[in-house]
């Protein structure tokens, strides 16, 4: 069974700006799902909706089978949501700010299990710390310790690693690696590709309230594996040479440029051939590029057709 159902979730800000036009996923337990989109784009809407700090307009989610609008009290107790902004009381110790949060849920106290967390965490000595004395990479790790202080199943993170550097980001990646183990369902909102590449088992992206694409990284990452082999030809040609037919090939720039495409983990990628058979068809060349294609050229391409 999915963790988590959305079904069709629209939503319209005060003003008429429609922010979420109509968005339908489903997250299956123990998954890590990235979601990519640029500023703007709808991510924190559309975590908001799920956790109920936003309504949505129309649409239905469901988490763990239980109702947002109907069941919210059971659906929410099954979330953990760590914000953008760190939003702690820095006169509290970390233990108190983890304590308090378990028990807004209504959870019975359990300090072996919030030790447990802080531990994880690396959050234990400083257990007795106030806020405002922890550095801002242990801040961020308090709002995921109080995140999971009520036992959630699903623990959405939007942005967790934003305007942090790079080796606090590797931390924060091992520590949802290691949360995945223990059987969390994690959604993550990020601009970093890298990070959706790093972690994800899944990638959405998101643009202009859309969800232009839901994919298995796997299988995004075998597109990684496309390249592109770009032939400059000395003098431009009206068509391709029919005796080029069985390539994968495009003529661009008024015929002066011939692209191939391959798939660099094929184990032939055909170079060989199709050079001698251009020089075969009579066509002599100038110059010869190749370019791989990258995750981040696919967002840019998707959300650039967004646009148009
Ligand atoms: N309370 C609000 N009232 C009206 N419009 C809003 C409100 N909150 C957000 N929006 C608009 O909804 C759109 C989506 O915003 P959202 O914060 O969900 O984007 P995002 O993808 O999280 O962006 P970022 O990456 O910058 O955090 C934006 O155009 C934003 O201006």
């Amino acid at each position: 069974m999915s963790i988590l159902e959305i079904e069709d979730l629209k939503k319209v800000y005060e003003g008429g700006f429609e922010a979420l036009k109509g968005v339908s996923l489903e997250i299956e337990e123990g998954e890590i799902l990235a979601l990519l989109g640029p500023n703007g784009a709808g991510k924190t809407t559309l975590i908001s909706t799920i956790c109920g700090i936003t309504t949505s307009t129309s649409g239905d989610v469901h988490v763990g089978g239980f109702n947002i609008k109907d069941d919210y009290r059971a659906a929410r107790s099954l979330i953990g949501l760590v914000p953008q902004e760190i939003n702690l009381e820095p006169f509290e110790t970390v233990w108190n700010t983890v304590r308090f949060s378990r028990g807004l849920f209504g959870k019975k106290r359990n300090d072996a299990y919030l030790e447990t967390v802080l531990q994880k965490l690396s959050l234990w000595d400083k257990k007795d710390s106030r806020i405002m004395e922890l550095s801002g990479g242990m801040k961020r790790r308090v709002l995921i310790a109080k995140a999971l202080s009520h036992e959630p199943r699903v623990l959405f993170l939007d942005e967790p690693t934003a305007g942090v550097d790079v080796a606090l980001r590797k931390d924060m990646w091992d520590t949802v690696a290691e949360l995945k183990r223990d059987g969390v369902t994690i959604i993550l909102t990020t601009h970093y590709i890298e990070e959706a590449e790093a972690i994800a088992d899944r990638v959405g992206v998101i643009n202009k309230g859309e969800l232009l694409l839901l994919e298995e990284k796997a299988s995004l990452m075998q597109r990684l594996g496309k390249k592109q082999m770009k032939v400059e030809l000395q003098d431009a040609i009206q068509s391709l040479p029919e005796s080029l037919s069985a390539y994968d090939l495009a003529l661009e720039e008024g015929g002066s440029v011939l692209t191939y495409s391959y798939d660099t983990r094929s184990e032939r990628t055909g170079i060989t051939t199709l050079l001698s058979d251009l020089s075969a068809a009579g066509l002599v060349l100038k110059d010869l590029q190749t370019a791989q294609s990258s995750l981040e050229d696919i967002f840019v391409g998707l959300v650039e057709e967004g646009q148009s």
